[in-house]
């Protein structure tokens, strides 16, 4: 995401919000309040309407990045003002005449930031010659809250340094193939290649040479040898996403693979090897496709030196709040909206909400509502979630009623006052011991 400024006299309502509809998030700073404004930005618009002394804009100018491009909107009569011509002649990469029309604007915008594109990408370009595993660079750190995850964590730091391979399992979203990451990331072999494949989206036919490779002329249209993902992840992970959907007879060659280290490419005519630790991941239930004769039990045997199983996101609450937080700063940050906050009552429906999709689920209506959000409030509509109806307790048991109750205040005052547990205890009028007592006892993730 490319970062966008505007400078002007006083914020610019319609501006702002017009150029938002057509995706560009610009921060907009007023001239006589430019306390933390970013001069590292990419674009700069100058909003220079109904200004005579210009002056300020050149100060500003000559603190700007030497790479940010700088837009100049103005009345036409003020372009036949010399200091004008001056400024636009020596800085500006563009001007746009008022009355404006935020069509034209936004385009020249998107010119701009097109340009500014390019020019990233042939600097980036340099620096990715070279890097084996630039796909490991994008990853995040998995937001491990809640206890189940940390046990989680703990048994990913324990299994990751040896080669014994692993079956992660969990409904779709849960992060199966973060944790796959992770596991590279630990292991010995986090200097190697990681290497994803999704069995699901294996074309048939192509599967074999996929995983395996093919030698040159071994079908029609085999122009060049190929090397397979196991070659590709040799000395690396190769994480094999969607098992379960491994055709039989690939699943025969993957076993052979995983029992005696070789491999035949597709009109191959020495066996080959590869060294690689296998993560495989799931959300299908294996056991029952064994049953029904789709999937080889000697080779759930293999793959399954051990099993981490992921909780869906409604089994992991302390979870929720955590990861809508990160992705709220984040999107935030990426779509330079400043910043956005999470309403009680969007945290409250998001704790009672069942996240089918887990995860990624979450993704999805957080960054809806980053961008959707007023005055940087996200709240339950925002997350196009239900608003929550207190339920009476009819069903319930006193015991269940108060624990309920209990763990509610405690998570409501721990949020109100960001963690600072001294102030927590005393607004709840209990002291820090009975505090972290009622916080183990609810297995409340609380950071101090
Ligand atoms: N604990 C977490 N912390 C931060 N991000 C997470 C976490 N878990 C999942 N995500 C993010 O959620 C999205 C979905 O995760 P991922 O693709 O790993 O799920 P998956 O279980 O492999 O899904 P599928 O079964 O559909 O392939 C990704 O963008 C991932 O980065």
């Amino acid at each position: 995401m490319k970062r966008v400024s505007i400078i002007g006299q006083s914020y610019d309502d319609f501006l702002c919000d017009q150029l938002k509809r057509r995706e560009i998030f610009a921060e907009y700073s007023a001239v006589d309040d430019m306390d933390g404004f970013n001069f590292d930005c990419d674009l700069l618009l100058l909003d220079l309407r109904n200004y005579h002394q210009i002056d300020w804009a050149q100060r500003i100018i000559s603190r700007l990045h030497k790479h940010t491009l700088v837009l100049v909107l103005i009345d036409r009569k003020q372009l036949k003002v010399s200091s004008v011509q001056q400024l636009i002649g020596q800085y500006a990469w563009d001007y746009h005449t008022a009355p404006f029309e935020i069509d034209r604007l936004a385009r020249l915008m998107g010119h701009a930031l097109g340009v500014i594109r390019i020019r990233q990408q042939c600097v980036t370009g340099k620096h990715q010659n070279g890097c084996a595993n630039s796909s490991l660079a994008q990853t995040t750190d998995p937001v491990m809250c809640s206890a189940a995850m940390q046990t989680l964590a703990k048994n990913i730091e324990r299994a990751a340094p040896t080669d014994i391979p692993i079956l992660v399992r969990g409904e779709s979203g849960t992060g199966k193939e973060l944790i796959a990451r992770r596991i590279h990331t630990q292991s010995s072999r986090a200097n190697g290649p990681f290497v994803a494949v999704n069995c699901g989206s294996l074309i048939s036919g192509v599967v074999q040479s996929e995983l395996f490779g093919h030698e040159k002329g071994a079908f029609t249209g085999a122009v060049n040898s190929h090397k397979g993902k196991i070659s590709q992840a040799d000395g690396g992970t190769l994480f094999l996403d969607e098992i379960g959907d491994l055709p039989l007879e690939q699943q025969v060659n993957l076993l052979r693979f995983l029992q005696e280290g070789t491999f035949d490419s597709v009109g191959g005519i020495r066996a080959q090897t590869s060294d690689v630790r296998v993560v495989a991941a799931t959300h299908i239930d294996l056991e029952s496709a064994i049953d029904r004769g789709e999937f080889r039990l000697d080779l759930f045997y293999r793959l399954n030196g051990i099993t981490i199983e992921l909780p869906p996101l409604r089994e992991r609450k302390e979870d929720i709040i955590q990861l809508a937080r990160y992705f709220c700063d984040k999107y935030a940050q990426e779509y330079r909206v400043g910043k956005c906050q999470l309403s009680k009552d969007a945290c409250c429906a998001m704790l009672k909400h069942e996240w089918v999709g887990n995860v990624r689920e979450l993704i999805n209506r957080i960054r809806r509502a980053v961008l959707l959000c007023e005055n940087g409030q996200i709240r339950t509509q925002d997350l196009e979630l239900e608003e929550v109806i207190v339920q009476p307790y009819f069903a319930q048991g006193l015991k269940t009623i108060k624990d309920e109750v209990e763990k509610n205040a405690l998570v409501t005052a721990i949020q109100k006052h960001n963690g600072k547990m001294d102030i927590v205890a005393s607004d709840l009028q209990i002291s820090r011991a009975t505090l972290y007592r009622l916080i183990d006892k609810h297995e409340i993730c609380a950071v101090e």
